[in-house]
């Protein structure tokens, strides 16, 4: 019998000064070797029970606690989080908040130096290996990319040997490259090794491939820990909490039986599916984004105004200092042009240069050399003040955003600072559209990571500047809230001339983008529609980008080309079934 290493009883627990729990009477139980998935919309409470593992809570966030929590068979009551986190290895959410040391080889040996193992630098020299680190291994902290340094807190945690890994969502920011790449490290980690994975994952295709089990949250309660394939043909359930997971994964498994068999196990009625989804997609339209629309003045644009160039980038290049004091080039001689009412996404590998290149655009960083002009204005040298109504630029982490006490003031920082007439309705449209009513009178840096996105995109949104920049929008964001970002990004055309989308989110990229940039080490490598793109395999696959889902999805699906809505993807699906079909009874 395997032995259980994590036992919560009747945990409930409500933060300080909140009127509701969070959780309430929360019971599990987690066997050594399991593989768990935890799933639920933004803020139904997976972070926070994640949290009660290693002793965060109670110890670190105080609030109301009670029930109890058992780790490895002892009671966690009076074990400090020092000590549960020998067995619970735990990279968070905002995992920037983990990394402490100047370099990353100081960094990924930290804990283990600090737990006073002899052979610290062994461990993280080994973590970084196993997390395809080593090459940086040198270099500062904070010269590392998003998902490097995401890597990096992985490697750090892993550094400890734990019995227990908990990843609050793995993969958010990582390509999907090294994305796969991890979630085969936590595989081995698991097969292998027989260490227990728990992760909070939005991404449905991870958690079919590698997850054994899942845990449902729903408004800080457990719905159900069911087996993965059991969990994830739960369909009607899951559209109705608005967290199906991506449809590709359900329309490759009707496909492609293989190697889930989830349709003998348990068949699935496509029409079922079809039509709870399109209705999700009805309510998304009518109790939000056409209500936003309805505020906004639609502006009819002309051919002329649509050529004309918003951002021009010659020859701009970015070089950072390392630490041996050379200079290392991030960006290399760029030319570029946006035009207005263009919808562009930036993709390429973690690394790539993508938030380099959009901070350029907002002015945040300089450019060694060449020019960045926007809407005719020599951006390079002009004072911050100046630029936030030309560029905006949405951060990575949505909480380096955040100066003032509640969502509200937030929103309307900016448009304070310039004296924008109508605020007050702004600000409203703002907190409608993006579902923050609630949360308008929080601290947005009390909320969760996926309520946090939100009120990133509504700070750059309400400004309505020339031209918008994103950075990974959708990671942390549930499904839901992520067809809602779609549709509010269309309605944005009219507000903001150009959107540039930095993600790894092929389906966002897939459903939105009207024209693809794909970088690789500092340099546009292509320019062009999602059609020519995703087309070109040989492209990707030297940008890292291969192995999409859509990708093997459009393969299994005979489609010529990728880019499809989610549902094309269930019609495609259907049609290729009712043929299959067709031919067996021929
Ligand atoms: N402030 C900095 N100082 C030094 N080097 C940096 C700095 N910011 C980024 N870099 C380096 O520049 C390169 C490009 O980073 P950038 O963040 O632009 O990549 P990215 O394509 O956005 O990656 P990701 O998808 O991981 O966010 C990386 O090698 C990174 O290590
Ligand atoms: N430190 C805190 N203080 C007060 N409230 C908090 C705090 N952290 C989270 N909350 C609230 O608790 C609820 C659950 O948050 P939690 O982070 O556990 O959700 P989650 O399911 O992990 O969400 P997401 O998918 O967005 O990361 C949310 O309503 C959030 O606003």
């Amino acid at each position: 019998m395997r032995k259980t290493v994590l036992e919560l009883n009747g945990v409930t627990f409500t933060y300080p000064g909140a009127e509701q729990p969070v959780l309430r009477d929360v019971s599990l139980q987690l066997k050594q070797g399991d593989f768990t998935a935890v799933i639920g919309s933004n803020g139904s409470g997976k972070s926070t029970l994640c949290k009660c593992f290693n002793g965060l809570i109670p110890h670190y966030y105080t609030g109301d606690f009670s029930g109890e929590v058992i780790v490895s068979g002892q009671s966690a009551e009076g074990r400090t989080v020092a000590e549960l986190s020998r067995t619970m290895g735990y990279v968070y959410q905002d995992f920037e908040n983990q990394l402490v040391r100047p370099t990353v080889i100081d960094d990924v040996s930290f804990t283990p130096l600090n737990y006073g193992f002899a052979d610290y630098k062994e461990r993280g020299e080994r973590a970084l290996e196993l997390t395809g680190l080593s090459e940086v291994r040198d270099e500062f902290v904070w010269q590392l990319s998003g998902g490097q340094k995401h890597l990096l807190a992985l490697a750090g945690s892993l550094a400890m040997d734990p019995e227990v890994l908990v990843i609050d969502e793995p993969v958010a920011q990582l390509d999907p490259q090294h994305a796969r790449e991890i979630y085969e490290i936590l595989r081995r980690l698991n097969v292998e090794h027989g260490k227990t994975i728990v992760v909070i994952e939005h991404h449905a295709e991870f958690i079919a491939d590698y997850c054994q089990n899942v845990i449902l949250m729903d408004n800080g309660s457990i719905r159900w820990q069911k087996p993965v394939r059991e969990a994830l043909s739960s369909v009607s359930e899951l559209l109705e909490l608005g967290i199906y997971p991506p449809d590709v994964t359900r329309a490759a498994w009707m496909l492609n039986p293989n190697p889930l068999s989830v349709q003998e196990q348990y068949p699935m009625n496509p029409e079922e599916g079809r039509s709870y989804f399109i209705s999700q997609h009805r309510a998304v339209e009518d109790n939000n984004c056409s209500m936003f629309k309805d505020k906004l003045c639609l502006v009819e644009e002309s051919a002329e105004q649509k050529k004309e160039a918003v951002v021009q980038m010659e020859g701009v290049g970015l070089s950072y200092r390392t630490i041996h004091r050379t200079l290392h080039p991030v960006l290399k001689d760029v030319q570029l042009e946006l035009k207005r009412g263009e919808s562009i996404a930036l993709i390429g590998n973690n690394g790539a240069g993508k938030s380099s290149l959009m901070k350029l655009i907002a002015g945040i960083a300089k450019p060694s050399g060449g020019t960045v002009h926007v809407k005719g204005t020599l951006i390079n040298g002009l004072p911050a003040e100046r630029l936030s109504g030309i560029a905006s630029y949405v951060f990575q982490n949505p909480e380096e955003m955040f100066i003032e006490d509640c969502v509200r003031k937030e929103i309307a920082y900016y448009l304070k600072a310039r004296k924008v007439p109508d605020m007050d309705e702004r600000v409203e449209n703002m907190l409608q559209s993006f579902r923050l009513g609630e949360l308008a009178e929080r601290d947005a840096r009390l909320l969760s990571g996926g309520q946090q996105r939100r009120v990133s995109l509504a700070i750059g949104a309400a400004v309505r500047p020339a031209v918008m920049l994103l950075d990974e929008p959708t990671a942390n964001l549930d499904i839901s809230t992520k067809q809602e970002l779609v549709k509010v990004l269309e309605t944005l055309r009219s507000h903001v001339e150009t959107v540039v989308i930095a993600t790894h989110d092929m389906q966002l990229v897939a459903e939105w983008a009207s024209r693809i940039i794909v970088m690789h080490q500092g340099q546009i490598i292509a320019d062009g529609s999602k059609e020519d793109i995703f087309a070109d395999e040989q492209l990707l696959r030297r940008a890292g980008l291969a192995q999409t889902q859509l990708m093997e999805l459009s393969r299994v699906l005979g489609l010529p080309r990728i880019c499809c809505t989610l549902e094309d993807f269930i019609v495609s699906a259907e049609l290729q079934k009712e043929e299959v079909t067709h031919h067996g009874s021929c």
